[in-house]
C-alpha cells in the first residue's frame, strides 16, 4: 500500500473535481467578466487625472444610506406647530415623589407575595433575587413624562429605549388583564374602566418590573378581513396595534402608548413564569407539537380560540402600560358616532344629517376641545380603517380639554382595497378640524414626506418589520388624499374661517 489508500483517494479526486468545476464554470468567468486577474487581486483607484472636473461635494455612494424622510418631517416647523412653554409641575400627570412612593410599595407587595407564593410551592431556586424600584428604568420615566401634551413628548429618548426594553426584556410574571379577571369575577369590577370581552391578551412584567399587554398575532400580516366579516367579531391583529402607535407618532398626536413587536417564548415568558392557576391550564401541546394556549372565558372556551407558539415562538403585540387607575384615574367615554354593535341596527348620527349640531349643543362638546379631538381621532381611525373605537378614556386629572387616549387599535389595518368612508363622518358632519391637524395632513401629502413612505420607514425600527405590507401602506395614502378631499369640500361650503380652526392656544404643549 502507497502513503494514499484506495478508500481516502477517491473523496481527494471527487474534491479536485469540485474545485476544478468551480473553477471553470464560476471562477474563471467572474475573472473573464472583469478584465484578468489583475483586477480580482488589487483594486487600485485609478490616478486623479488634473483636467477631470472636480467630484460634486456629495459624492455618489451606493452604501450611504437615503436620506431619511422621517427625521426631515419631524424637523419641519410645521410638524413641530409653534413653541410651546415648558410643562410646569400641574402639566404632568403624575407627582414624581408620590409616583415613586407608590411604586416602591408595590414593589415590597410583589417581594412579599413572591416569598409567600415560594414558601407554598417548596421553591428554594438560590438565583430568584428579589426585585427593586430602579428610578432610571424607562417605563417609570415614561410614566413620569405624561404630560397635558400628550403621552409623551415630542422628542422622547425615553420612547426608543422603552421599545427597546419591551422587545428585549426577560419577563417575571404573566397574567390576565385587570378586565378580564373582572369578567371572571377574581378583581374588584369597579376598578375596571369597562369590563371587555374576550381575547387573547395577557399583562407581562419585565425584570425591571415594568409592563406591557401583550396581543399575540391571529391573523397574517397578508391576509385581509373577508367582505362578510363584521367589524365587531373581526380578528384582533397585533401588527396594527404596532402600525397605530407610529402612524399616531408621525401625526404627532402622542395619544397611543408606545408598541413593539416581538417574538415570546411562550413557554418560557408566560407559562413558566404565571403564577395564575387558571393561566397555566390553558396550556396545551398541538397534534403538531406547539406550545399553545386558549382564551379562558365565561362562555366559550374552546381550542378553536387558541393561538400557537413555533413550537414556542409566537409573535405579538407589547403595549407599554399606562399608570395604573389608582395612580392616575380614567374615565371611559362612549364616542359620540359609536356603531351599533348588532346586525341590523343604526345609530342617531346614521340617520339625522344635523347630528353634530345637536351634538354641538350639549355638554361636553358645546364648549371645548372636544369635538376637535374626536374629529382627529376620526382621521386616526379612518386612516387605519378601525370601525371599533366604541369609547376613548381621557385622564381625569387634565379635565374636558384632555387629550383622548387611543386605546386599542387592534381592528385596524384589516383591508387595504376598502376604505370605509362613514369613520370620517364627524369630520364630515361637523365640517371642522385642528389648524395642526390640517397642516401635518398636508406635509405628509406630499411627495417628500410621503405618508406612506414615513411609515414604511418608521416601521422598519420595529423587530417585526415589516410590520404592515406594501398594500396597507399604500392605502394610507389615498385615505389621507380622502380626508384632505373632504377639508376642501367643507371649506368651499363653509370657509375656511369656519372650518379650519386655529387651536394653538388650546393645543398641548
Ligand atoms: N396600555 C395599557 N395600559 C393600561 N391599561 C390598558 C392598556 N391597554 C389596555 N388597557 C385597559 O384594558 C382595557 C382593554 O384593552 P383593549 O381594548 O386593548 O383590549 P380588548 O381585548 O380589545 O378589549 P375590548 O373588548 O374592551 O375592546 C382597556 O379598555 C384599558 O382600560
Ligand atoms: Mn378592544
Amino acid at each position: 500500500m502507497g502513503l494514499l489508500r484506495r478508500d481516502r483517494l477517491l473523496p481527494l479526486l471527487l474534491l479536485c473535481a469540485l474545485l476544478a468545476a468551480d473553477l471553470y464554470f464560476h471562477i474563471w468567468p467572474e475573472v473573464r467578466r472583469r478584465g484578468g486577474l489583475l483586477p480580482l487581486l488589487t483594486v487600485r483607484p485609478p490616478p486623479p487625472c488634473p483636467c477631470a472636473p472636480r467630484p460634486l461635494a456629495v459624492p455618489r455612494n451606493e452604501s450611504r444610506p437615503a436620506p431619511s424622510k422621517l427625521r426631515r418631517l419631524f424637523q419641519h416647523p410645521l410638524h413641530r406647530g409653534s413653541p410651546q412653554p415648558p410643562p410646569g409641575a400641574d402639566d404632568y400627570l403624575l407627582s414624581g415623589a408620590e409616583a415613586v412612593r407608590s411604586y416602591r410599595r408595590q414593589v415590597g407587595r410583589w417581594n412579599r407575595k413572591q416569598k409567600l407564593y415560594r414558601e407554598r410551592l417548596n421553591l428554594t431556586d438560590p438565583d430568584v433575587q428579589a426585585a427593586q424600584l430602579n428610578l432610571q428604568a424607562n417605563w417609570l420615566r415614561f410614566h413620569q413624562e405624561i404630560s397635558r401634551s400628550g403621552l409623551y413628548p415630542r422628542d422622547s429618548a425615553t420612547v426608543p429605549k422603552l421599545l427597546e426594553d419591551i422587545s428585549s426584556f426577560n419577563t417575571i410574571n404573566a397574567d390576565y388583564s385587570q378586565d378580564e379577571k373582572a369578567l371572571m369575577g377574581t378583581c374588584d369590577c369597579s376598578q375596571i374602566v369597562k369590563p371587555s370581552g374576550v381575547h387573547l391578551k395577557l399583562v407581562l412584567r419585565f425584570q425591571d418590573f415594568g409592563k406591557a399587554m401583550f396581543k399575540p398575532m391571529r391573523q397574517k400580516r397578508e391576509e385581509e378581513t373577508p367582505e362578510d366579516v363584521f367589524y365587531f367579531v373581526d380578528f384582533q391583529r397585533h401588527n396594527a396595534e404596532i402600525a397605530a402607535f407610529h402612524l399616531d407618532r408621525i401625526l404627532d398626536f402622542r395619544r397611543v402608548p408606545p408598541v413593539a413587536g416581538r417574538k415570546i417564548n411562550i413557554t418560557q415568558e408566560i407559562l413558566e413564569v404565571t403564577e395564575n392557576e387558571v393561566l397555566q391550564s390553558v396550556f396545551f401541546i398541538s397534534p403538531a407539537n406547539n406550545v399553545c394556549f386558549f382564551a379562558k372565558c365565561p362562555y366559550m372556551c374552546k381550542t378553536e380560540y387558541a393561538v400557537c407558539g413555533n413550537p414556542h415562538f409566537l409573535e405579538g403585540a407589547l403595549v407599554a402600560f399606562l399608570p395604573s387607575l389608582k395612580l392616575a384615574p380614567r374615565v371611559s367615554v362612549p364616542n359620540p358616532w359609536i356603531r351599533s354593535y348588532t346586525f341590523t341596527g343604526k345609530e342617531e348620527w346614521e340617520v339625522n344629517p344635523f347630528y353634530c349640531n345637536m351634538l354641538k349643543q350639549h355638554y361636553p362638546y358645546n364648549s371645548s376641545n372636544r369635538l376637535l379631538n374626536i374629529i382627529d381621532m376620526a382621521i386616526f381611525d379612518f386612516l387605519i380603517g378601525n370601525m371599533d373605537r366604541h369609547h376613548y378614556e381621557m385622564f381625569t386629572k387634565f379635565e374636558e380639554d384632555g387629550f383622548l387616549i387611543h386605546l386599542d387599535n387592534a381592528r385596524g389595518f384589516g383591508k387595504h382595497s376598502y376604505d370605509e368612508i362613514s369613520i370620517l363622518a364627524p369630520l364630515y358632519q361637523c365640517c371642522i378640524i385642528k389648524m395642526s391637524t390640517l397642516q401635518r395632513l398636508q406635509l405628509l401629502a406630499l411627495a417628500e414626506y410621503r405618508l406612506s413612505d414615513v411609515m414604511r420607514e418608521s416601521l422598519l425600527q420595529d423587530l417585526l418589520a415589516p410590520v404592515l405590507n406594501e398594500p396597507h401602506l399604500l392605502a394610507l395614502d389615498r385615505r389621507l388624499q380622502k380626508v384632505l378631499d373632504t377639508v376642501k369640500n367643507c371649506i368651499e361650503i363653509n370657509g375656511e374661517k369656519q372650518v379650519v380652526i386655529q387651536d394653538s392656544f388650546k393645543q398641548p404643549l
